[in-house]
């Protein structure tokens, strides 16, 4: 019997709009701009099946799209067009990730967890073995501010491993550990292996995805350029980027423009092609809802947030409309120090 699917994607792309400003994007939303805005495919048409219960790693060299692509898959940015499908609860671990600098570690982890749905009674019951398994010490009381990358990471895996995702992406976490958390979160991944968990491992350690990964998926400036078995995929890999590294200065600097450019001119109207070279239908060629809406539904959309936005924020920061009106940027300043806000959020938090 083949196994399900956890993880399908056809042809899914990402477009970055490079604007030079700020007040750039704001400008073309109104159609304010004529200044053409130069546009860059971080991915190229992905197309990817992971079955449950897999391990898959992912490589390629800085900038290919592994953390897009598994920001994506985790939801946490949206794609482009193309046909998304994950069958199953998401937990991404990066460093840092969704973690409020000014909250405590305790904090962070009460949040993270109100947001996957827990009651605080089950987060009260499942705090001091997140805890331990954070090993932070003292550090667990100290905004979050104040941790270092390594300790970031310690939070958000004992945080992500207790949530009981059925896929777990991991971007990078494991590479900012001491030995002894490294190891311990090694065990932990093997353990998810063993009930069955599917799991998408980006790393630039060849070791580490060796150790781990059933299948290797290497990305090569926003292409899919292998996905196969693990060996296989990381040998390749190693001729490319030794291949790579015996290039001199100027031959890698036009070998990366080369792709770079292939980025920017890639446009919407290449897909149909590939989606034909890979085999796939029509609806590959999907987009999500919102970029499918016109301008003029846009337009009343960003309206109706900005008011949301004014309204709910003058009611929320406890200042007159007026006040607000005179000077906007109040809205974005607290009125209270760092550390009582963040006793109100825990006093809102144990309230509820
Ligand atoms: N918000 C953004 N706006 C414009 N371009 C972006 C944005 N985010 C990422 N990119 C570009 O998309 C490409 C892919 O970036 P991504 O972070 O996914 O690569 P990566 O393979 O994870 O790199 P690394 O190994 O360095 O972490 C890069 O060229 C990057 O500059």
């Amino acid at each position: 019997m083949s196994k399900e699917i956890k993880i399908r994607l056809q042809l899914v792309t990402k477009e970055y709009d490079l604007y030079k400003q700020k007040s750039d994007k704001i400008k073309a939303l109104f159609r304010l701009s004529q200044k053409k805005v130069p546009h860059f495919w971080a991915l190229k048409g992905i197309t990817l099946e992971v079955p449950a219960g897999e391990t898959v790693g992912l490589v390629g060299i800085n900038g290919s799209g592994k953390s897009t692509l598994s920001n994506i898959i985790a939801g946490i940015i949206p794609h482009t067009s193309g046909v998304m499908e994950i069958n199953g609860e998401t937990s991404i671990i990066a460093i840092g990730a969704g973690l409020k600098g000014q909250l405590t570690g305790m904090e962070n982890i009460r949040l993270k967890c109100l947001m996957t749905g827990m009651t605080n009674k089950q987060i009260d019951e499942l705090m001091p073995e997140i805890i331990e398994f954070a090993d932070l010490g003292d550090f667990i009381d100290q905004p979050v501010k104040n941790y270092s990358s390594g300790m970031k990471s310690r939070l958000g895996f004992a945080v992500a491993v207790h949530q009981n995702p059925d896929i777990l992406i991991i971007d990078e976490a494991l590479s900012v550990g001491d030995d002894t958390f490294y190891q311990k979160c090694i065990d932990r991944i093997q353990l998810f292996k063993d009930q069955g968990k599917t799991i998408l491992f980006v790393s630039h350690s060849l070791g580490q995805i060796e150790k781990i990964c059933d299948k290797v998926v290497w990305m090569h400036y926003g292409e899919l350029r292998e996905y196969g078995e693990t060996k296989e995929v990381v040998k390749n890999y190693k001729e490319f980027t030794k291949w790579f590294k015996g290039l001199s200065a100027k031959e890698k600097k036009d070998y990366q423009n080369d792709y770079k450019k292939q980025q920017k001119e890639f446009s919407k109207e290449k897909l149909p092609a590939i989606a034909k070279e890979q085999g796939l239908g029509k609806e590959a060629l999907a987009e999500p809802a919102i970029g499918k809406m016109s301008n003029l539904t846009k337009v009343m959309l960003v309206l109706g947030l900005f008011a949301l936005l004014l309204f709910g924020g003058t009611h929320l920061s406890g200042r007159s409309l007026t006040s607000v009106i005179k000077n906007p940027a109040s809205l974005f300043q607290s009125s209270m120090a760092p550390v009582q806000e963040a006793e109100t959020l825990e006093k809102f938090i144990e309230h509820k």
